[in-house]
């Protein structure tokens, strides 16, 4: 199995050279200004220029309205969107785009009942639940997650390259996301962190 590999919250032209050489199949970008990682659609088209074909681009919102996600769909390449809030499908699907949807994993939280909300979606997207809504660096209990879940699943939440190809062999994801665990600091990308979690995911697949 070839597990995908997203990296999250780019803000760096050089950032995003480094993802693309190491091999990363999509670059996420940030329209939610409360976060440190958040960038404009503008300053995401400048970014995704130096991308080379067939590196997908990601746009993650959580709870922006409808206008905003045009807008932003309008002036960067958008190949899929992520959304990280409270939206419901009706929303989601609304841009006539692929989606993923976050689910915000904590004890308590009937992931099948979820995914079933989510008809649309592409994938769902599995994460810890924080203040804050994501990219806070926290792994969840994946024994959280049923063996009866049926979905096409993208794995994040605190993962990084000592624990990310344990997850792929647990939970078998079509992709994994990553942004806290290959920083040096929120939005700045360590260049030897991405390459290490690559290679990390990369071996799990032979
Ligand atoms: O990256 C952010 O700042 C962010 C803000 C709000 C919602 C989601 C966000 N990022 C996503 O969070 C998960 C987990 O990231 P981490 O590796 O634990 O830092 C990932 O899907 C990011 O795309």
């Amino acid at each position: 199995m070839h597990t995908r590999i997203k990296i999250c919250g780019l803000t760096r032209s050089e950032d995003v050279e480094v993802v693309a050489d190491a091999g990363a199949d999509a670059v996420g970008f940030v329209f939610y200004p409360p976060s440190p990682r958040y960038v404009t659609p503008a300053r995401a088209a400048e970014l995704a220029r130096s991308l080379p074909p067939f590196v997908s681009v990601v746009g993650l919102f959580v709870n922006a309205d409808a206008d905003t996600v045009r807008q932003a769909l309008a002036s960067a390449p958008i190949h899929l969107l992520q959304f990280h809030g409270d939206e419901d499908d009706a929303f989601c699907r609304q841009f006539g785009r692929p989606f993923i949807k976050a689910a915000r994993v904590r004890p308590g939280l009937d992931l099948l009942q979820y995914a079933a909300a989510f008809p649309s979606a592409q994938a769902l997207l599995l994460d810890a639940f924080v203040d804050g809504y994501g990219g806070g660096g926290a792994v969840f209990d994946w024994s959280l997650v049923p063996a009866a879940l049926s979905r096409t699943l993208v794995l994040s939440g605190g993962l990084d390259v000592d624990n990310v190809g344990e997850a792929i062999r647990r939970l078998q994801p079509a992709a994994v996301d990553v942004s806290s665990g290959v920083e040096a600091a929120k939005g700045i990308k360590d260049a030897a962190k991405v390459r290490a979690f690559v290679a990390a995911a990369r071996a799990v697949d032979l």
